[in-house]
């Protein structure tokens, strides 16, 4: 039986994967990540860094965000605690998804993980209160490449679980510019390990 179990979403490139639980009397165990089993999954992807982000009300929207070139990230999801509905916006020109959207629920409980590779954005919402997102990055931060796009854009048209007067938002993300006249510098036939 294969420790890892991979999904293809909508969009191939977005990988769901669910690392196996070994359950007992005590509780369980997983490894959560591993070169040795992710890799064929992932492709040779190198993580440089952990992230890890607590929001403590349902409803908490952060995205749509992504760095630009020279320092473009791809994202491994997962939910240490609480839920969150992941998404994931194809931004690379050339492909027959630019501009779809994808979404996952991710739980503690499931163990569930989102691949986000690069050129595409990421953000997620919360669906319930003290909600924990941890999440590994193949690229460092970069303030000079972050980008984002509207969470609520119509061209886009996440369908978030959550009614738009609840989400809760950083000033930065009320303010993301809109998918109309979005010039992308990605492309689907860059060479990467993670796209
Ligand atoms: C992302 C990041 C942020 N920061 C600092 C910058 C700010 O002073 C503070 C909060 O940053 P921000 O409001 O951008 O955090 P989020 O809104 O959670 O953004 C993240 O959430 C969405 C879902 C993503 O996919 C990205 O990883 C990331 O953009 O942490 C760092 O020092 N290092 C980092 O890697």
């Amino acid at each position: 039986m294969s420790n890892l179990i991979v999904r293809p979403t909508r969009i191939p490139a977005v990988v769901l994967v669910i690392p196996r639980r070994f359950g007992d009397e005590r509780g369980w165990f997983s490894e959560t990540y591993s070169t040795r089993t992710f890799s064929d999954a992932l492709g040779g992807i190198t993580f440089m860094q952990d992230n890890q982000a607590f929001s403590a009300q349902k409803g908490t929207l952060r995205g749509l965000h992504f760095q630009r070139p020279p320092e473009p990230q791809a994202k491994l999801v997962r939910v240490l605690r609480g839920s969150i509905f992941d998404v994931a916006v194809d931004l690379r020109l050339g492909s027959p998804t630019y501009g779809h959207w994808v979404g996952e629920t991710l739980t503690a409980n499931g163990g569930e993980q989102l691949f986000v590779p690069h050129g595409f954005a990421h953000g997620y919402c919360t669906l319930e209160p003290n909600t924990e997102v941890a999440y590994k990055v193949d690229g460092f931060y970069a303030p000079a490449c972050d980008a984002g796009l509207a969470w609520d854009d119509p061209t886009i048209g996440i369908s978030w679980p959550i009614a738009a007067e609840d989400a809760i938002l950083s000033d930065k993300d009320k303010k993301q510019p809109a998918f109309a006249g979005f010039i992308s510098p990605f492309h689907v036939h860059q060479t990467s390990a993670a796209a």
